[in-house]
């Protein structure tokens, strides 16, 4: 049975949360062509130092600025997606490796101060880590900072929600991947599918707008969702962000489970005519679109058929104080072992930026990137 009626219908255009992309903008030429493959780093380049205060440590070889830090504050999980991780689970640094509450506050105020202005939490599964509360609070104290966002499964965030936007959260994003809650027990194989759909309410009532629901679409397990997923911003302040599917050491990626961007686009034009695109952001991961009179919207994540890496502005931090700069790339360079060896901000900044400088301008492709090792997407974040 579809749920899609146990989520509340309420649209409110004003909110106490900014949208962080210019979304509603549609473009009035005519829809842009699907194919159309923009190059952003251009308009970073042109002289990215004068235009703000960012520090030449975020800035790589290719004129793009990164001041979006993803910090993942926990490689365990309340769920075992198939598509993230292996049923057997994945090894697990011990306790003493991991980063402080301190070390991340840290590491975040070093880049944050370097001109960071948006911090992801996100794991494993961020939520269940015990002390996120004071970790939100003092990331949201941080100056300059601008957005403090989370990426969680929704399984305890209906309960903790409250709190956390009280410690300075603005910004919410749910993972769901089926309205079907028997598809869901197959697909994470846990049981939970309840307490998703309260915590996106819950997010909703406490005035996030918009709430990002991300859907990973796979072939022949949701692929005939992707309308009633649609169907959700009808009346909600949704943005339903359809993801391709894409390879991480230990998931169950293949080429044939991937429903492209392409075919997922036109099963939503052929059910919803009035489908418009919409401005992006350049640093967006999302292409967006609006169906005529929704009140929410519906975006596209196109890792793997059309990548927007010319526009990336993001850094990733570990749960195990690793550094990494791409998230496919496997390289990683330690940040916690030099913060442990009393190497100072400057120390720090200086092996920040030399790994920064040494990123690639894109990745390299859904095929060699099954066949390259990486991390388990668990240990990564997204
Ligand atoms: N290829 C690629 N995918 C990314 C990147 N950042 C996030 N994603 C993927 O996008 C999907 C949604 O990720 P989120 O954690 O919601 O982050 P986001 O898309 O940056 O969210 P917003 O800041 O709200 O736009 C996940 O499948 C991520 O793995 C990136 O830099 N490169
Ligand atoms: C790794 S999870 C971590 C945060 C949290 N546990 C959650 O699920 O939202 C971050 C995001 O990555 C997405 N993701 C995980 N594996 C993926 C894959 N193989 N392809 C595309 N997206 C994936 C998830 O759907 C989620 O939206
Ligand atoms: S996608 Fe998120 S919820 Fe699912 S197993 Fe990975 S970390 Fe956990
Ligand atoms: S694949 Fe790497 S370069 Fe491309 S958008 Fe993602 S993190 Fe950025």
């Amino acid at each position: 049975m579809v749920s899609v009626r146990s989520l509340k219908p309420i649209c409110e255009s004003s909110s106490a949360f900014p949208s962080e992309s210019s979304n509603d903008q549609a473009i009035t030429s005519d829809s842009l062509d699907r194919s159309e493959s923009k190059t952003y780093a251009n308009s970073f380049a042109e002289d990215p130092l004068k235009a703000s205060p960012v520090s030449d440590m975020l800035l790589d070889s290719f004129g793009r600025l990164h001041t979006y830090l993803r910090i993942s504050l926990t490689e365990r999980c309340n769920l075992r997606c198939q598509y993230c991780m292996p049923a057997e689970g994945v090894d697990l640094t011990s306790n003493p490796l991991l980063l402080s509450q301190n070390e991340i506050v840290r590491l975040a105020n070093l880049f944050v101060s370097s001109g960071v202005d948006k911090i992801r939490l996100t794991g494993g599964e961020p939520t269940i880590r015990k002390d996120i509360e004071d970790i939100c609070l003092q990331l949201s104290n941080l100056k300059g900072l601008k957005t403090l966002a989370i990426t969680t499964n929704g399984i305890t965030l209906a309960r903790k929600l409250p709190k956390l936007k009280e410690c300075g959260l603005n910004a919410v994003n749910i993972s769901l991947d089926t309205l079907v809650p028997a598809k869901f027990e197959f697909m994470t194989r846990r049981k939970g599918h309840a307490k998703v759909m309260e915590s996106i309410n819950a997010a909703i009532d406490l005035g996030y707008n918009p709430v990002k629901v991300n859907c990973v679409v796979m072939r022949g397990f949701n692929d005939d969702e992707i309308c009633d997923f649609v169907e959700l911003t009808r009346e909600r302040p949704i943005n339903v962000r359809f993801i391709e599917f894409m390879p991480f050491d230990g998931n169950v990626w293949n080429v044939k489970k991937l429903v492209s961007y392409s075919e997922m686009l036109d099963k939503v034009e052929q059910q919803f005519k009035s489908l418009k695109r919409l401005r992006d952001h350049p640093t967006d991961t999302a292409k967006n679109f609006r169906v005529d009179g929704f009140c929410g919207t519906v975006s596209f994540i196109t890792s793997m058929t059309e990548h927007f890496c010319a526009g990336c502005n993001r850094l990733r931090l570990l749960a195990d104080g690793n550094f990494k700069v791409c998230l496919f790339g496997p390289s990683e360079v330690s940040l916690r072992d030099p913060l442990r060896s009393g190497v100072d901000d400057e120390g720090l900044k200086e092996i920040i930026g030399a790994a920064v400088k040494r990123k690639k301008a894109s990745h390299s492709g859904m095929f060699d990137i099954a066949k390259t090792a990486n991390r388990p997407m668990i240990h990564i974040g997204g």
